[in-house]
């Protein structure tokens, strides 16, 4: 969209003093219509929870931060915007009620970024020992939602995921894509007389040319995610993690080279994982898993369905059964809201042609962050 900033030159104040009077009324404002907003949010909390609806409602979400940001003047950046909405919208579902978010800990770790980007603060976070505690505790209702990492532009599918899909009953809510950017911390103040270099084993598959071509005396040493490996290396002068920048405020330890990954246009997709479907929406994204009888063209003719109804694939993945040897299992994303009643007849003839198939959930396309 083609928009010029709206300064209104001739009715702005021009002295600091006036100015500052002009922003001190503005906030007022600001004041009285975000409480009148939380008003509103409180009452649609009472009517969710009268009708046992979940809080989080990503269609609606996304209907109210792109009605703004087609709307918005162009004074405030779109980025700003949304930051901005992303705490707004992370206050109302609170004000609704408290909602927890559990992730693979510990604090610090990618999936704790994409979850703050996505939820805001105003969500309670709670770090989960493993990927399969955080969809435990989701299908168990001790949380309300989980933030999940699905497949990475690199390193391809954490393919864990899908078979714990099959175990848990829960249901995918909404995605992020994040740039994953990783940066050299640690307790000293240089490169010099580093001995070892604690991450995950990602980390250091995507750093490893810079890590050989800068610390290439050092002892590498993986742990089970960036994080941890932050905590390794504090107050330890001789010892660096590789992790997202942040995790030099978060364990105070100084910034010390960065970005050091290989290849930068490097992205990992999360998810949000809840108990109930998100109901409503747009168009947008369904992901599914399903498995097929075992006879000649039984893919290709899931394929046609899909092709008849006009819907785009963008991703299809087999991974091998765990249950039974030899016998694998089909992830896709269609380009479709296939929770939709016209797509009821097209449902009912995939159930046909697989042997099982399960809807993970349709969800909003997510958006790109490049920095958070
Ligand atoms: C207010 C609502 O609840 C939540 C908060 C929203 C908001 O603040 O605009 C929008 C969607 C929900 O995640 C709603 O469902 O409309």
């Amino acid at each position: 969209m083609n928009r010029s900033a709206s300064t209104d030159v001739v009715s702005m104040p021009s002295g600091l003093d006036d100015l500052r009077r002009e922003i001190t009324r503005t906030d007022r404002e600001l004041l009285a219509l975000l409480n009148h907003r939380a008003r509103l949010c409180r009452q649609v909390g009472r009517v969710k929870s009268a009708a046992d609806q979940a809080v989080f409602k990503p269609f609606r979400e996304k209907e109210v931060l792109e009605g703004l940001v087609a709307e918005n003047p162009g004074d405030l950046p779109d980025d700003h915007l949304r930051t901005i909405y992303r705490e707004i919208l992370s206050s109302s579902r609170r004000l609704q009620q408290p909602q927890k978010a559990v992730y693979l800990g510990p604090e610090g770790t990618f999936s704790y970024f994409a979850g703050r980007e996505l939820l805001g603060s105003s969500t309670d976070f709670e770090p989960c020992p493993s990927l399969e505690t955080v969809f435990a505790a989701v299908a168990g209702k001790k949380a309300d939602l989980g933030i999940v990492p699905l497949e990475n532009s690199l390193s391809g599918s954490a393919g864990q995921n899908l078979d714990l899909f099959l175990r848990y009953g829960v249901h995918i809510q909404a995605e992020i894509y994040l740039r994953i950017s990783y940066h050299l911390v640690g307790a000293g103040t240089g490169l010099a007389g580093i001995q070892t270099v604690y991450s995950h084993p990602r980390a250091i598959d995507q750093c490893a040319a810079w890590l050989s071509s800068h610390l290439p005396e050092a002892h590498v040493v993986f742990v089970g995610s960036t994080a941890a490996a932050a905590r390794e290396a504090a107050g330890r002068p001789d010892c660096v993690a590789v992790g997202h920048r942040q995790l030099a405020a978060m364990f105070s330890l100084n910034l010390l080279a960065g970005p050091v990954e290989d290849a930068p246009d490097n992205w990992t997709r999360f998810i949000v994982i809840g108990h109930q479907a998100p109901a409503g929406g747009s168009r947008d994204k369904t992901s599914i898993l399903f498995t097929l009888p075992d006879k000649s063209g039984a893919l290709v003719s899931v394929l046609s369905v899909l092709a008849r109804g006009g819907i785009n694939m963008k991703k299809l993945e087999s991974r091998p059964m765990r249950s039974e040897k030899w016998q694998y299992l089909f992830f896709a994303d269609l380009e479709c809201d296939l929770s939709d009643d016209e797509y009821a007849d097209l449902q009912a003839e995939l159930v046909e042609n697989c042997q099982t198939l399960r809807v993970l959930g349709s969800y909003p396309a997510g958006l790109h962050l490049n920095d958070c």
